[in-house]
């Protein structure tokens, strides 16, 4: 049944693991000889990062890091935090960044930043929501699984403060709940 607070659902499970498993298979191609490192940014990438890495069926190895630009609001501070640090070293190895969604870039690019710092070999991006109206910053991903437009989502890991990210299809919120 429909979540009371949704007003629309715009991708629904079935076309999520559609998009994920067709991720799966290019990056399977591209990452068969590289052991990539694949970091998923903590928590909204959490239920795409698990999908797609069974999605691609070559070695590699996963890791968290959590960075906060948004706080419990609906807009981008651009000041992005380190919550969370990643276990691993960058060094010499082949990044694959997971995010659930691009809106203004902020906190890609704040990433890219440090992980060049920290010198990769590689560092690429695979989101699955790309809101390209709202960049803020120049900044693209190199795989994207669905454009979506100006609005605020929620579910399949995306939140609208903590509640929401468990709800398997992606959908709008009603005005009311936020307004
Ligand atoms: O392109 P940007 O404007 O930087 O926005 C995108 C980021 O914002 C959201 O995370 P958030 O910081 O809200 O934390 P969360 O993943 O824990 O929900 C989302 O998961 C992306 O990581
Ligand atoms: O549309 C969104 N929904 C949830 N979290 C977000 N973070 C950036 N954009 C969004
Ligand atoms: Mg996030």
């Amino acid at each position: 049944m429909l979540h009371p607070d949704i007003k629309e659902v715009l991708y629904s499970e079935e076309e999520i693991a559609k998009v994920t498993k067709d991720l799966g298979a290019v990056l399977t191609e591209e990452y068969k000889d590289k052991y990539p490192l694949v970091i998923g940014i903590l928590k909204g990438a959490v239920m795409f990062m698990t999908d797609l890495s069974r999605a691609m069926d070559c070695d590699l190895e996963l890791d968290f890091m959590d960075v906060s630009s948004y706080g419990a609001g609906m807009e981008s501070s651009g000041d992005v935090k380190i919550i969370k640090d990643l276990d691993t070293s960058v060094e010499g190895r082949d990044v694959l960044i997971v995010e659930d969604i691009i809106d203004t870039g902020r906190t890609l690019s704040y990433l890219i930043e440090i992980f060049r710092y920290r010198k990769a070999k590689s560092i690429k991006i695979v989101t699955l929501l790309d809101k390209k109206e709202r960049r803020a910053v120049d900044l693209q991903a190199d795989w994207v699984g669905i454009e979506v437009p100006n609005e605020f989502v929620v579910g399949y890991g995306l939140d609208y403060i903590e509640k929401h990210r468990n709800l398997p299809y992606i959908g709008v919120l009603k005005e009311e709940v936020y307004q």
